[in-house]
């Protein structure tokens, strides 16, 4: 729903037919590989929507031979959509609710729940206190069947700004989704329980955080067995790498740190080696927190599970400092970085508000989106030109970038640029090299600014004192500041409600200000993006003041 593609005239519709059609023949060989569009729509009222994706197998665009940003292969949710169908809506609805229905163990065994073990009122028993009040009296519980709404927002044209509609009217149509937090009734005894944490991809302030409330909440349900896998999803299989035990006292101070108290990896998704590791060690309830990737492997682990019927929960933890996990408000780790982004910005401000004729530009880390780069700029209200992955630029020439920054010395004497690292890579030669978890390894745009800026300045015979700053790993090597820390405790409280909930191949987010559960298979279809139409890059340009560059 991120780049909602605008109404289209009837000369266009070949064009839109060619593209179902494409997207249609795609999804029959079984592979999709460039973001998938969620709809598409013309003027003939016609919608497709709803591809689900199971894991990504491979990276490259098997059609194209070109990378994919995540490599997905379609399965069989899809729905066609006529408009004047009066009864589209409710379609649509049933498909909604189909697809954010939750996975549960319940869904492969038959099993009857018990009465929570959680209990806030430290005088009762979940059975009744000692007067015989039962703990029904009391409102602490989530109801399976509570709702929260994806969107508030009615639009009532496509053409609204930062629109996301789904029929050519931009009808409001209700999308719930599953309200997080503890049930009345549970699916596992809370004694037997044996639960395993585990944090993987690139460090991202607050993990420590969440392993710390997931011990604390399980420990309050009751559970003894608690155990932390080393180094990501290595530690399953690696040869000398021994699970840690974990407790309230182990962990109490952990969150005084940044990192990651478990230690975290990339590559080795061997997803039957880690099963066949979670069977060995009778692993209950697995948590695991990470980014697009990490939930990619999570939501293998829970069908693997379901394939051998294991009766184990896989919850996920949406982490990665790039915010770029489609559905929620953000990912945590995501605010502190921008935090820490900010410095680094007000230094280049500094240096270029002292030097004469100061540049200072800073690269700030997003692997496919430049969220931290726009919040960063925002938030600092230094920075004179933001430049993301999601809205092309070019250096040279009449409207390039270059030619402003002139300008722009020109007119205040100093400037300062923020670059997204993924931004201008069609600018840069690609060296096709991957990491060990088969990420596509960026060009260094900043290097290259910062060379092109230099030498442009040499050439027109303007003297210009250019300072570049990549603040890198600080930014994420940090502990969370107060908003991520309040949002890693809830997410981590959540996990665990969720798991004990007995849902599987779930993650615990925040959607819409309030705290949900959502499928796995929801989240990976494609990393989330900035939209270049959104009100926020709209407000980012407003505070940069910078033109179109193309
Ligand atoms: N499609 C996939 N299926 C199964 N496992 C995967 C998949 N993609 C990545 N993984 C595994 O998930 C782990 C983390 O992946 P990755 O390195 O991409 O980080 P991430 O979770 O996306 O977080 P970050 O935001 O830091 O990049 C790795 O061990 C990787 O092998
Ligand atoms: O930790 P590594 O492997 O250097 O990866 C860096 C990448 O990880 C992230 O920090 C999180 O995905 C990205 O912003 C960055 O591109
Ligand atoms: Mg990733």
């Amino acid at each position: 729903m991120e780049n909602p593609l605008p109404l289209l005239d009837d000369n266009h519709f070949e064009l839109v037919h060619i593209l179902i059609k494409m997207a249609v023949s795609l999804k029959s060989s079984g592979s999709f590989c460039s973001t998938p569009p969620q709809w598409l729509h013309s003027t003939r009222d016609r919608i497709l929507y709803g591809y689900s994706h199971s894991n990504a197998k491979e990276c490259t665009c098997k059609k194209t031979k070109r990378p994919a940003p995540l490599c997905v292969k379609a399965t069989s949710t899809k729905v066609e959509l006529d408009f004047n169908d009066p009864s589209w809506k409710q379609k649509f609805q049933e498909d909604w609710d189909k697809r954010f229905n939750l996975p549960r163990i319940t869904d492969i065994y038959d099993l009857k729940p018990r009465p929570t073990t959680f209990s806030l009122k430290k005088n009762r028993s979940p059975a009744g206190d000692e007067n015989g009040t039962p703990m029904d009296k009391w409102n602490g519980y989530v109801n399976s069947d509570d709702r929260a709404l994806l969107k508030v927002i009615k639009y009532s044209s496509p053409n609204s700004a930062g629109a996301e509609c789904i029929d050519p009217d931009c009808s409001w149509v209700e999308q719930w989704v599953h309200r997080a937090g503890p049930r009345k009734e549970i699916y596992y005894e809370p004694e037997e329980v044996k639960a395993a944490i585990v944090t993987c991809g690139g460090l991202c302030p607050g993990l420590n955080d969440v392993i710390r409330q997931i011990v604390f909440t399980l420990e309050t349900y009751g559970v003894k067995n608690i155990v932390g896998i080393p180094f990501g999803y290595r530690g399953f299989f690696e040869k000398g790498l021994k699970e840690m035990p974990l407790s309230r006292h182990l962990v109490e101070n952990i969150n005084l740190a940044g990192g990651s108290f478990l230690g975290v990896s990339r590559g080795g998704a061997k997803t039957s080696e880690i099963v066949d590791s979670i069977q060995a060690r009778r692993i209950d309830m697995l948590f695991v927190l990470g980014g697009n990737g990490t939930h990619a492997g999570a939501n293998a682990i829970h069908e693997e599970c379901r394939k051998r019927k294991l009766k184990v929960s896989v919850v996920a933890v949406p982490k990665t400092i790039d915010n770029d996990i489609l559905l929620m408000d953000k990912t945590f780790g995501f605010d502190t970085a921008v935090e820490e982004a900010q410095r680094a910005i007000n230094s280049a401000y500094i240096e270029a508000r002292s030097a004469y004729h100061g540049i200072g530009l800073v690269k700030l880390m997003g692997r496919s989106s430049g969220f931290i780069a726009m919040h960063a700029s925002l938030s600092s209200g230094q920075v004179d030109v933001c430049l993301i992955p999601e809205v092309p630029f070019t250096l040279d020439g009449e409207y390039g970038v270059l030619r402003h920054l002139e300008h722009l010395l020109k007119t205040k004497g100093f400037c300062v640029v923020c670059v997204a690292e993924a931004a201008g890579q069609e600018l840069l030669q690609k060296s096709g090299a991957t990491d060990a978890s088969g990420n596509v390894i960026l060009s260094d745009i900043g290097v290259h600014m910062q060379q092109k800026i230099k030498m442009h300045f040499k050439d027109i015979g303007v003297p210009a004192d250019v300072k570049y700053i990549d603040p890198t790993y600080m930014v994420r090597a940090c502990r969370a500041n107060a908003s991520d820390a309040i949002l890693c405790t809830v997410l981590g409280q959540n996990a665990v409600h969720g798991a004990f909930a007995g849902f599987s191949g779930i993650t615990s987010c925040i959607c819409n200000t309030h705290y949900v559960y959502l499928p796995i298979t929801e989240v990976i279809t494609a990393p989330k993006r900035v939209n270049p139409n959104s009100r926020m890059w709209h407000r980012c340009l407003t505070s940069t003041g910078q033109p179109d560059f193309h």
